[in-house]
Parts: C-alpha cells; structure tokens; sequence
C-alpha cells in the first residue's frame, strides 16, 4: 500500500532548510503533500507571500530537486478552533499515514486525533528560517544564497522584495 506523508509549514518564504526536509521525507514515505498553512495569509511581516505564490515557490523548487516521489502541493487555511484543525487538514488533503512537523502545536493536534507524527532534524536554523530570510529582505542583507533559485526567481517575478519592505 502506498504511504503518504503530509508536511504542513507556512513557508514564508520556502527556503534550504525547507528543501533538506523534503529529502528527508522522501526517503520514509512513497507520496508526500505538501501542506502551504495560513494559506488565506499574506501581505503582513509575517505571512508575506499569497498561498498562490507559495505553490509556485515550493513547486518549482521541488521539481528542480529531481525526486521521483509524487508531491501534492495542498493550500490549507487557518480555523480559529484548534479542537477540529487536523478534521479540517483532513477535509483538503489526500488521505495520508504520517504528519511531519516540529511545531509543538501541530504535534500534538494530530497525536490527540490519532495520526502518527514524526519529527525531523533542523539543518543550519542559525539562518536557514523564515523569520530570518524576511529580516534580510528587509534589511538589504543577503538572503538569496539561503534559497533555490527557483525561489529567488519567483520573488523576483512577484517584486517580493519591494512588498516585504512595505509591510514591514
Ligand atoms: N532549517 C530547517 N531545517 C529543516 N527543517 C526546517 C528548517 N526550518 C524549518 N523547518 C521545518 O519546516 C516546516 C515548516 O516551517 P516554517 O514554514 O515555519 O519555516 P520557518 O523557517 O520555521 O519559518 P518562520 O521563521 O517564518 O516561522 C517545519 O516543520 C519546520 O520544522
Ligand atoms: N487552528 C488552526 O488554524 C491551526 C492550528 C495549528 C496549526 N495551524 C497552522 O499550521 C501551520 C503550521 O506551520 P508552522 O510550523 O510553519 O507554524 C501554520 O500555518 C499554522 O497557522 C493552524
């Protein structure tokens, strides 16, 4: 039987680390969704990239990765009830065996609801994350050495930069 594997970050933006996780992933599981939360975010310091732009950064990313392993890329909305969060998960994703995170809250939303997790190692946190990436964007520091190309080239095409700086 096939044993898919769902991830769920908010890949704000989608950087290295975000791509040594998915290696990771695709080594345990045959078919992996991809899981873009806070989906009905964007253009705030925090969430600054549409789910729309996400897919493009994570898809394009993914696919210059050269795996073999099906990804599902999944927009996924936040609910302010966290009692029916992982229903709600389930509702928009493919049927799958094993939920990746590190986030304490995710964690434990799906034990409680029955679903395996398992977590995975951190490469590189020092700079490989989101908040720190944005910083540089906005403070003119390099952050372009931290992502894909296809990410950088994204930002690009969106002028996300220049956005960045507006919201912050
Ligand atoms: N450097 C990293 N190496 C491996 N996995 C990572 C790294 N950074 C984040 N992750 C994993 O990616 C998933 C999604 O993370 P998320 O989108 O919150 O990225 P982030 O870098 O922590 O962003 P932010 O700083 O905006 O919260 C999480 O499961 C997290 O554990
Ligand atoms: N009640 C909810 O809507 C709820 C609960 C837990 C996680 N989430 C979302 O899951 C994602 C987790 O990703 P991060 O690990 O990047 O924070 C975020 O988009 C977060 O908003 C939403």
């Amino acid at each position: 039987m096939t044993t898919r594997g769902l991830v769920i970050g908010r890949f704000q933006p989608f950087h290295a680390g975000h791509a040594h996780l998915v290696k990771e992933i695709v080594n345990d599981v045959d078919e992996l969704v991809f899981g873009i939360g806070s989906a009905g975010d964007s253009h705030t310091v925090r969430n600054p990239f549409t789910a729309g732009e996400r897919i493009m950064m994570a898809t394009k990313s993914i696919e210059a990765m050269d795996i073999e392993t099906t990804v599902y890329t999944v927009p996924i909305e936040d609910l302010n009830r966290n009692s029916v969060w992982v229903s709600h998960v389930e509702s928009m994703s493919p049927r799958f065996d094993i939920a990746y995170s590190n986030n304490p809250l995710v964690v434990r939303l799906f034990t409680e609801s029955g679903v395996e997790v398992r977590q995975t190692p951190m490469y590189n946190r020092d700079v490989l994350k989101g908040s720190e990436i944005r910083e540089r964007m906005v403070e003119g520091e390099a952050w372009e050495p931290h992502v894909p190309d296809a990410v950088v080239e994204v930002i690009e095409e969106i002028d996300g930069i220049q956005r960045v700086q507006a919201v912050s």
